[in-house]
């Protein structure tokens, strides 16, 4: 019972360094754009070449899902608000389709399990998932097609022209498989791993703790199985999200990954197809306790910490400016040579 994507291949290793070594003769003090620097020379191992073209279709994909835990009050919000969240980001009103415009980037929204009907649900594996304290989140064969899903849609970017990707979610309760998913994968305890998503008081944390408790006694004993994982202690939204992220990577697409729920996809996308990880910059470090030990798991440095918690990919967009620049530094600055400005003593 597993899911095969084909092997990911490295960003270009000798595109990287003649990018290091591109960084090191134009018009600046060796090394004086920081981590800028290294974030140009990961776009142009990317897209193998140095200097990197400019962004012409960076793409935020939000993938909005219910869960069945909602119900147990582990949210500070009802899962009505999903379906309502969808008609708003399709409407334009919702923080990441501003934070896109400011940052030139497009949104679509893709219906995966909410638990109401969209406009947009012509891809939904089914309403909802199970409440994963208690139950499956998925069957087997819907965690294969969320999978395939996500896998499709990515795809479908980029052979439509993307050159950049953004995973955003947006599901009510969605905090809580993502902290159980990190959890089994980091090894790390509930208390770790649960935050307060939307905002819960304290009885709500209370609550959440025991449903991600009860939810990773199901869920340890399927870790080496990411697709078992998925089916487990995911929901039909986030097993997509990863078959996405897994497959940008094999797309040789490079990805800014959001907050916790994109983390929790990711951590289970770097089992289904691993090196994934290397096509991935993380946008920033969201407020949930969980977000940190993934990034860590993954070996991600994050962009931004902006003590976001929003989702939406919102984080993602946030640090696109930087990934931009970072491209356009070593494409457009001038060289010591070109500019007749002297080198180093
Ligand atoms: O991205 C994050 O790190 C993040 C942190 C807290 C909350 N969220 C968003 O809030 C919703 C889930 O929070 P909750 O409390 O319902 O589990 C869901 O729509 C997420 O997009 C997102
Ligand atoms: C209003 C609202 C918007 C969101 N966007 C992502 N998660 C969200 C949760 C709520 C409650």
């Amino acid at each position: 019972m597993t899911i095969e994507f084909p092997p990911v291949e490295p960003p270009n290793e000798v595109t990287r360094h003649r990018a290091v070594t591109r960084h090191a003769a134009l018009t600046k003090p060796v090394g004086s754009l920081g981590r800028l620097e290294e974030l140009g020379a990961w776009v142009a191992a990317c897209q193998g070449e140095c200097p990197p073209r400019p962004f012409t279709r960076p793409r935020v994909v939000v993938f909005a899902g219910d869960h069945g835990v909602a119900r147990h009050g582990v949210s500070a919000y009802p899962s009505e608000v999903t379906g309502q969240m969808v008609a708003n980001f399709l409407a334009g009103g919702a923080a990441v389709n501003v934070l896109a415009n400011v940052a030139g980037a497009t949104v679509r929204v893709v219906d995966v399990a909410v638990d109401s009907d969209t406009a947009v649900g012509d891809l939904k594996v089914r309403r909802s998932s199970g409440s994963i304290d208690r139950e499956d989140a998925l069957t087997d064969e819907e965690a294969r097609r969320a999978v395939e899903v996500g896998r499709k849609l990515a795809d479908d970017e980029v052979d439509g022209g993307a050159d950049l990707l953004i995973a955003g979610d947006m599901g009510i309760g969605n905090t809580t498989p993502s902290a159980v998913l990190i959890a089994a994968l980091t090894g790390s305890e509930p208390v770790a791993v649960v935050g307060r998503g939307t905002g819960i008081d304290d009885r709500g944390w209370m609550r959440k703790t025991a449903a991600i408790r009860d939810a990773l006694r199901r869920a340890r004993p399927v870790i080496n199985n990411p697709l078992a994982l998925l089916r487990v202690a995911a929901g039909a939204d986030i097993a997509a999200m990863a078959g996405f992220l897994a497959q940008a990577a094999v797309r040789k697409t490079p990805v800014i990954l959001d907050g916790v729920v994109s983390g929790a996809a990711a951590v289970v996308a770097e089992e289904l197809a691993p090196g994934a990880r290397e096509w991935w910059v993380a946008g920033h470090r969201s407020a949930e306790p969980a977000h940190a030990l993934a990034l860590n798991h993954l070996g991600l440095e994050p962009l931004l910490e902006f003590d976001m918690r929003l989702g939406e990919g919102s984080g993602a967009v946030a640090a696109l400016p930087l990934v931009v620049m970072a491209a356009r530094v070593l494409a457009e600055m001038a060289t010591f040579e070109s500019a007749g400005v002297s080198g180093r003593d």
